[in-house]
């Protein structure tokens, strides 16, 4: 069954050069430069320098028709590209390979691939894993979440590789949650060791964090083990942790008052922003997402966000 990666980022290339060492894969970019310099040098030297693509790895302009699609653009760019290709993508495997909430619609990736593409099977894949990592062929564990439970079972199979271990979940809503939520979490992490808060207070904010995402998500239809598992807990112990990661590093720059990149895929900025409508709505209580929130939109300082945590009533934990 032929697989097709939408979007030659950094990630989408890692995908199809991991999938590709396995069989045929296609990896479609939108920038015709772009994809004549992959063609002519076999390297993604923009996105991912450091490796080479393996035969089976065509580059192409036009989108092929497959089976099994990978999705892997910024959650704010997903709707677009699924508006773009309805007919190409009707009844098609969609995968969702980004990590974010639609600022506009308040939408996950899911609810996102059945209102534009409604005969496709949506199925979210997800957790810690960078893409340089994935591409040099270096262990990952990611969750493959469907709600179809055979088709999760196909992509499953279709989607692992000999060092690339998919645990299979039908809770879509949890899995797409986790990953998206943890990165707002690696900002706020990113701006209290930035701002020489300690590792203490990282570990404060990956506890307390860990416990906003699982409450929202809970209240949202998923199932808390979800939380607990790659896709929450797994890529939040990396993302956090780990100067690899651009929303840690988005975070740092944030806390010391440094420039950052504004070109740089940062997929925790707008989705704290979009979080922080839904919980307005809501009436929910996310401190950790508002402030970070804050800080995005420069409503607050560092100093005054961090003052604002601080000050919370104190509560059972
Ligand atoms: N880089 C990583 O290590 C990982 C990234 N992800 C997720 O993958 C998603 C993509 O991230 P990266 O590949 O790292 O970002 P990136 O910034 O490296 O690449 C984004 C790609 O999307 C393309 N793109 C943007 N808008 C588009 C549109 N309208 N149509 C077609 N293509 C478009 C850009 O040309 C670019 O090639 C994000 O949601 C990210 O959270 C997930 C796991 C690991
Ligand atoms: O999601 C990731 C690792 O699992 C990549 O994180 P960043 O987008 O913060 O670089």
């Amino acid at each position: 069954m032929s697989i097709l990666v939408v979007g030659a980022g950094a990630f989408g290339t890692s995908l199809a050069i991991s999938l590709g060492r396995k069989g045929p894969v296609s990896l479609w970019a939108r920038d015709p430069q772009h994809i004549a310099e992959m063609q002519a040098t076999r390297r993604n030297t923009r996105r991912l320098p450091g490796a080479n693509f393996p035969d089976p790895l065509t580059v192409t302009a036009t989108l092929q028709d497959a089976q099994t699609v990978l999705l892997a653009v910024p959650a704010q760019k997903l709707s677009g590209v699924l508006t773009a290709n309805r007919d190409l993508f009707a009844g098609k495997y969609l995968v969702a390979c980004c990590k974010g909430i639609d600022r506009e619609t308040g939408l996950g990736a899911c609810d996102t691939i059945a209102a534009s593409v409604s005969t496709a099977i949506p199925a979210v894949l997800t957790g810690p894993s960078f893409a340089a990592d994935l591409a040099v062929g270096l262990p990952t564990a990611l969750t493959l979440a469907c709600a179809d439970k055979g088709v999760g079972r196909t992509l499953q199979k279709q989607l692992s590789t000999p060092v690339l271990r998919l645990y299979r979940t039908t809770d879509t809503k949890g899995a797409e949650l986790g990953g998206a939520l943890k990165n707002v979490m690696a900002i706020a992490c990113g701006v209290a060791i930035g701002a020489g808060l300690g590792h203490s207070a990282r570990a404060a904010l990956m506890t307390r964090g860990f416990a906003e995402m699982t409450r929202f998500a809970v209240q949202h239809g998923a199932d808390s083990a979800t939380l607990s598992g790659l896709s929450g807990f797994g890529d939040l112990a990396l993302t956090c942790t780990s100067e690899g990661s651009r929303n840690y590093q988005f975070g740092v720059a944030l806390g010391s008052g440094q420039s950052f990149d504004p070109n740089t895929t940062v997929e925790g900025a707008s989705t704290a922003l979009a979080m922080k409508k839904i919980a307005l709505h809501q009436n929910l209580d996310m401190p950790i997402t508002q402030t970070v929130a804050r800080l995005v939109e420069k409503k607050a300082d560092v100093q005054s966000a961090i003052e604002h945590l601080l000050s919370r009533p104190l509560k059972e934990e």
